[in-house]
């Protein structure tokens, strides 16, 4: 009995795409499935010794490729893990990744804008495995039988819109695609993936390193059972005879990412916690990277037997876009989750291998300031997020974290530098955090730091407003916030006078909004700012958890008061003679808020007061 049934419609989107093929690099597609079988017979093998009894065969596991010429088929066949019917539905019909949506509306943008490329790079960097078969295929046909279970499945599509599935009685254990190769069309690099030869070039180019045996036509008299690749884990050998090609192959693999690592990172230890790692930093910011959902981790090997995915108890949250390999001589291969996280073994590596991301960094800020640059703007947001978690290497953070400052407008500086721009008499380093660089550069938070030559940090990433308060200092030298506080920027002036009546009585009339009415040593042309103390929460803060549905406690802030503004001095005259009125006070409020970018409780009101202030003077 045959059913029809219909992709969900991102899957339909997403082969279409394939189906017109704005990936140029056609071949690529070979390597997605071999990958897919090798993940496959890596799954079948663990289920074999984690649970003894199941009936799966593990007798000679393996990766067949068959080419048809006369027929115009590629079939990738092998006898790993396999798909229930359950499994070929959401796995194949469906696309469960996270930032599917997202991922097409850039692409959709992309496209009428025309730009090929971006398209192409959009889906590198999503990922698409199976269905890269589609840029080659007319038609694919999957026969798969899950390890363990008694009956198999057909699944067949042309990939428009609808997939059939048939019960298959008879079917071996694990999966084999049928390809049913479009004609050859060199133009269009379409090559002939039915010719015995060009698949082996592509094998040995691509999948080289897969540790599974590719045989290439066994059956027939000028196939051999000899594997066609090489087989050797990459981490095993030593790292001189490895070239950057096969570890940008391998990185592929492994973070299904198709575009060049950033970086390649290798560690071992001998002696009685034996371990290797080949670790690698992406050049981009995975899709995921803020998503509730998203993965975490390196694969964990144990002695050369794939044990799991994502392992997150090797890698911090901050380093969650760190991929590769750590296979170690000592575990369980039954290890679950839960035990990795307390092993004393796995934290070990754990902490060297967060050691060695973080030197590899430095080294890369300190050699390759492009390829830092790079990897700064596309991760940086995340590693800061060590700062509030890893309290151990919060100074190597710091040390390779960068900021933009009021020093250049595109290019961020260490605090390191920033210290040594210090001038004379600067022993503080200062920061504002809001929404905008803009903003903040017009607020009136700045006017006595720029006026006096001092460089402030524009901290803009919602993160950085949480870890400037677990951050109090850098190598001796405190931070502090340009709008928390009082600021002494040593400044011998005598405190003005005169004004203690002023602010009792607008202290008076603004309780419901302020705490407090003081004067300011940090404004020199605004009239008046809103400030925080220390420990309280800034309203950029306020508004993220809104935006988190969470209702923050009200916090009401200082106002200070430049007492060097006529509107200031004018008031506190008027105040004197008994002629001051509170929509006076209540407009200098909304001013401040309105300067530094923030939302008016009501605007009407404040327009209102405002354009009654101005008749009366016209
Ligand atoms: N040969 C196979 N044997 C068993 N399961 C398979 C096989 N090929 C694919 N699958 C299952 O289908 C899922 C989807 O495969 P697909 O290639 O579309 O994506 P992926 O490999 O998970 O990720 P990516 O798209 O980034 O390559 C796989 O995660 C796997 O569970």
């Amino acid at each position: 009995m045959t059913e029809t049934i219909e992709f969900q419609a991102e899957a339909r989107q997403l082969l279409q795409l394939m189906i017109h093929s704005i990936y140029s690099d056609k071949d690529v597609f070979l390597r997605e499935l071999v990958s897919n079988a090798s993940d496959a017979l890596d799954k079948v093998r663990l289920a074999s010794y984690v649970d003894k009894d199941v009936a799966v065969e593990t007798d000679d596991l393996h990766i067949e490729l068959v080419t048809d010429a006369e027929q115009r088929t590629l079939t990738v066949r092998d006898n790993g893990i396999g798909m229930t019917r359950e499994e070929v539905v959401d796995l194949i019909g469906t696309i469960a990744k996270s930032g599917t949506a997202e991922m097409l509306a850039k692409m959709r943008e992309a496209e009428s804008a025309g730009s090929k490329e971006q398209t192409a790079e959009l889906i590198g960097q999503f990922g698409i495995g199976f269905y890269s078969s589609f840029m080659v295929a007319e038609r694919v046909e999957m026969t798969t039988r899950k390890a363990g279970t008694a009956e198999g499945v057909h699944w067949e599509s042309t990939g428009e819109g609808t997939y059939t599935l048939e019960p298959v009685p008879d079917a071996p254990q694990g999966t084999a695609i049928t390809v049913h190769l479009k004609p050859e069309d060199a133009e269009d690099a379409l090559h002939d993936y039915a010719n015995p030869d060009t698949v082996r070039r592509i094998v040995k180019r691509y999948s080289d390193f897969i540790t599974w045996p590719i045989r290439l036509n066994p059956g027939e008299e000028e196939g051999s059972q000899e594997p066609i690749n090489s087989r050797k884990a990459l981490w095993a050998r030593p790292q001189s005879d490895v070239t950057a090609e096969e570890y940008a192959e391998f990185y592929r693999h492994v973070s299904h990412d198709w575009q060049e690592p950033l970086e390649t990172m290798r560690l071992s230890a001998e002696g009685t916690f034996e371990y290797q790692a080949l670790l690698f930093l992406p050049s981009h910011a995975p899709m995921d990277l803020f998503m509730r959902e998203h993965k975490r981790g390196v694969q964990l090997y144990v002695k050369r037997v794939f044990v799991m995915d994502d392992c997150e108890a090797l890698v911090p949250e901050y380093l969650r876009f760190v991929k590769g390999v750590v296979d170690a001589q000592d575990l369980s291969l039954n290890v679950s989750r839960e035990i990795l996280q307390q092993d004393r073994q796995i934290q070990m590596i754990r902490k060297r291998l967060v050691r060695k991301v973080l030197q590899t960094i430095a080294a890369m800020q300190e050699n390759e300031p492009e390829k830092y640059a790079t990897f700064w703007r596309e991760l940086g947001r995340a590693v800061k997020e060590g700062l509030l978690s890893d309290h151990d290497n919060q100074k190597a953070i710091l040390d390779i974290c960068s900021f933009p400052s009021t020093h250049s407008a595109d290019e961020p500086t260490t605090l390191a530098a920033y210290k040594q721009r210090m001038p004379e008499g600067q022993d503080t380093i200062y920061y504002a955090t809001g929404d905008s660089r803009s903003g903040l550069e017009n607020s009136p938070h700045l006017e006595a730091f720029r006026a006096k030559g001092y460089e402030v940090l524009l901290l803009t990433d919602p993160v950085d407003e949480v870890w400037v308060d677990v951050v109090t200092e850098f190598d001796g030298t405190p931070l502090a916030s340009v709008a928390k506080g009082e600021v002494d920027l040593g400044d011998e002036t005598e405190t003005p006078e005169g004004f203690d009546d002023l602010l009792s009585w607008m202290g008076t009339e603004l309780a419901e909004e302020v705490k407090e009415v003081r004067l300011s040593s940090r404004l020199t042309t605004s009239p008046a700012c809103l400030v925080g103390d220390p420990g309280d929460l800034t309203p950029t803060l306020e508004k993220m958890y809104r935006a988190m549905g969470q209702e923050p406690p009200k916090v009401k802030r200082i106002l200070e008061l430049n007492p060097s503004h006529p509107l200031v001095t004018g008031l506190r005259d008027a105040q004197a003679g008994g002629t001051a009125e509170k929509d006076v006070a209540e407009l200098l409020y909304g001013m401040a808020l309105l300067a530094e970018g923030g939302d008016l409780a009501e605007p009407a009101a404040f327009v209102n007061t405002l354009a009654a202030r101005l008749q009366k003077a016209l």
